[in-house]
C-alpha cells in the first residue's frame, strides 16, 4: 500500500512549555503528524518549505532506506538542504515493523520542534509476541527558549558559549516552565495558557497499553516513569526484546522503546507520568503528564506529589538496563561470528584553532560543500578530503581517564569507505572531556542499518580480552546506543546497504561540533539520484 502525506513546514509562535517561542511546525503542529504504515508499505511525504528564509532536511530515523539512500534526509551526507519555497518528495519503504521517529537533520534544527513519530505495524494476520488493547506514541524532548540559530552561533564562537541545560522537558510536546521565575509579560509566559496544559494519557481501567516511547532530546538523557505502575519493556528500536520489568525506563536521544502498561491500579484517581534528566547534573525541572483513568477528569491533578526521579548519576543502574536488553527468544538475529574490519573510535572533546569541537580519532567531521552521496556517486574527488580518517587510535599511550595533554584535533571532510557486504565492528571508546574528571554519556546513531550491540563496559576497551566476552548468542539489534562515561560500547553491522550513511552522537550540539563520521559502501550500486537532493555545491546541474 501507499501512505501519502502532504506537509507544510513553517514557523509559528507556540508555547509548548508556556513560554512563547518561534517553533517549526508541520501542518501547524509540533510534534508533527504521526506517520502510520504497515510493514511493506511505501511512504510518500510531500514536504513544502514555507520557512521563508531557512532550509531544512528531514531524517526518517530508524528507517533503513534500502534502495532509497537519497531519502535519508541528512544534510551534507545524503542531500542538499531544501530551500525556502521548494516542495520535495521523500519516498521510502517501511520495511520493518516497529517504533521510529522523524526529525530535522540540518544544523541543530531539530531543537526548533521539527519532529514526530512513525509507527509501522505488522502485516495483516501476523501477531506481536505480546498482547495489548491500545497503542500510543509518546515523544519525549528537552526544550530551550533560545533559538536554534542563537545556540548554534554560541557554539561556534570564541569564546565558546555552551547551550547549558534545557529550560524544560516536554512529554508529547507539552511541558511547564515556571513563568514566575522570570519577569516576562504574560503574553510571553503564562502558565495558565491551555497550550501548556499537561499531556494526558487516558486509559480505561483493566486495559493493557503499549506505549511507544521515543526520545529526541537535544542534550538530555531521560528516565520515564508512571507513578505506581510497572512497565514491561518489549521493543527497542524496532526489535522485540526479551521482556523485562522496570519502574523507570532510561532512554537516550534517538532511542525508541515499547513498554506494556496495565491500567490495574485504583481507578478512582489519576497518576503522574514523569520524565527526569539523568547522566548530566540536572538543572531542569521534571516533565509531568497525567496518566488518567477514565472516567476521571483528564486534567485532574493526581492527589500525590510526583514521584522523585532516579539519582541522576547512578551510572551503574543505567548500565544495568543496557545489560538487560537481549533479543527476544524466537526473534534472534544471529550476528556473523567474526568481522572483516574493526574500527576503534576514540571520541574526544577538543579545540581547533581556539574553537571547541568534538572528534573521532582526533578528526572532527566537517560539512562538505557537496553532500557525500553526490560527491561519491559522481566521483567528484575534489569535493572532499581524500586522506582516510584513522581506523583506530593510539590506545597504548592515550589516557582516557584524564584531560588529554594535547587537546588539539583536526577537521576533515574525509569519510570511511567500507567494502560492500562486509561485516564491520565499531568499538566506541569514551574519554575524559577537556574538564578534569569528567566524561559524558553519548548516544550513537547509525543511519541506514541496524547494528548488534555485542557488549559494553566501563574503562578502556581491551581488544583481546573484551572481544572474547562479546554476546554472539542473543545480542539486541538497535540503531542508537549509549556509550557511558569513561566507557565503551561494541557494535557489529553489515555494510550491505548501498549509499553513504552518517554515524554520529545524537546530541544536537555534539554532532554540530563534528562528533560523527560517515560510512560509504557500494555507492556504485546506487541508482540515479533524484534532482531534489542536488541543489548545492558541485551537484548543481548534474
Ligand atoms: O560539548 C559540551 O560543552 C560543554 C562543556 O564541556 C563546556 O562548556 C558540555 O557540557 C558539553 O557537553
Amino acid at each position: 500500500k501507499i501512505r501519502e502525506y502532504n506537509w507544510e513546514v513553517k514557523y509559528e509562535y507556540k508555547s509548548p512549555d508556556c513560554f512563547r517561542k518561534q517553533v517549526i511546525t508541520i501542518n501547524g503542529l509540533s510534534p508533527g503528524p504521526t506517520i502510520l504504515a504497515q510493514q511493506g508499505d511505501t511512504v510518500i511525504v510531500n514536504v513544502k518549505n514555507k520557512l521563508i528564509t531557512e532550509s531544512f532536511a528531514i531524517h526518517w530515523h530508524g528507517i533503513r532506506q534500502r534502495g532509497t539512500p537519497w531519502s535519508d534526509g541528512t544534510a551534507w551526507v545524503t542531500q542538499c538542504p531544501i530551500g525556502p519555497g521548494d516542495t520535495v518528495t521523500y519516498e521510502f519503504k517501511a520495511d520493518r515493523p516497529g517504533t521510529y521517529v522523524y526529525h530535522a537533520h540540518y544544523g541543530m534544527q531539530r531543537t526548533a520542534g521539527l519532529y514526530g513519530s512513525i509507527q509501522v505495524s505488522l502485516p495483516d494476520g501476523v501477531e506481536e509476541p505480546f498482547a495489548y488493547d491500545f497503542d500510543q506514541s509518546i515523544l519525549l524532548n528537552d526544550w530551550y527558549h533560545q533559538s536554534t540559530s542563537a545556540q548554534a552561533t554560541g557554539l561556534t564562537s570564541i569564546p565558546y558559549m555552551w547551550v547549558g541545560e534545557p529550560q524544560s522537558l516536554l512529554i508529547q510536546g507539552k511541558g511547564k516552565f515556571n513563568c514566575s521565575s522570570v519577569t516576562l509579560p504574560t503574553n510571553i509566559c503564562n502558565t495558565t495558557n491551555p497550550e501548556c496544559s499537561p499531556y494526558v494519557i487516558t486509559v480505561i481501567p483493566g486495559k493493557t497499553y503499549r506505549l511507544r516511547i521515543a526520545s529526541l532530546t537535544a542534550l538530555s538523557a531521560l528516565s520515564f516513569q508512571i507513578e505506581g505502575h510497572k512497565m514491561t519493556v518489549v521493543e527497542a528500536d524496532g526489535y522485540n526484546v526479551e521482556p523485562f520489568e522496570v519502574d523507570k525506563l532510561y532512554i537516550y536521544s534517538g532511542e525508541t522503546y515499547s513498554v506494556i502498561v496495565k491500567a490495574d491500579r485504583d481507578p478512582s484517581r489519576n497518576y503522574w507520568a514523569t520524565t527526569n534528566v539523568i547522566s548530566r547534573h540536572p538543572n531542569t525541572p521534571p516533565g509531568l503528564a497525567i496518566f488518567n483513568y477514565e472516567p476521571n477528569e483528564p486534567q485532574q491533578s493526581p492527589p500525590t506529589v510526583p514521584p522523585a526521579g532516579p539519582v541522576w548519576n547512578d551510572t551503574a543502574d543505567q548500565f544495568a538496563q543496557s545489560q538487560a536488553l537481549k533479543a527476544r527468544q524466537g526473534y534472534i538475529h544471529t550476528p556473523p561470528p567474526t568481522s572483516d574490519r574493526t574500527l576503534v573510535f576514540l571520541t574526544t572533546q577538543n579545540t581547533i584553532n581556539g574553537y571547541t569541537r568534538w572528534a573521532v580519532n582526533n578528526v572532527s567531521l566537517d560539512t562538505p560543500e557537496t553532500p557525500f552521496l553526490i560527491a561519491l556517486k559522481y566521483n567528484l574527488p575534489n569535493a572532499m578530503d581524500q586522506t582516510p580518517p584513522p581506523d583506530t587510535y593510539d590506545s597504548l599511550n592515550y589516557d582516557i581517564n584524564n584531560v588529554a595533554k594535547n587537546k588539539n584535533a583536526t577537521s576533515s571532510t574525509a569519510i570511511y569507505r567500507l567494502k560492500f557486504n562486509t561485516t564491520v565492528d565499531v568499538i566506541m571508546q569514551n574519554a575524559n572531556t577537556m574538564k578534569i574528571s569528567h566524561s559524558e554519556t553519548h548516544p550513537w546513531h547509525l543511519h541506514g542499518h541496524d547494528f548488534w550491540v555485542l557488549g559494553n563496559g566501563i574503562g578502556k576497551f581491551d581488544l583481546k580480552e573484551d572481544t572474547k566476552k562479546f554476546n554472539l548468542v542473543n545480542p539486541v539489534m538497535k540503531n542508537t546506543v549509549p556509550v557511558f562515561p569513561f566507557g565503551w560500547t561494541a557494535l557489529r553491522f553489515q555494510a550491505d546497504n548501498p549509499g553513504v550513511w552518517a554515524f554520529h552522537c545524537h546530541l544536537e550540539p555534539h554532532f554540530y561540533l563534528g562528533m560523527g563520521v560517515a560510512f560509504e559502501a557500494g555507492v556504485e550500486k546506487v541508482g540515479k539520484l533524484p534532482s531534489f537532493i542536488m541543489g548545492c555545491g558541485q551537484g548543481r546541474g548534474l
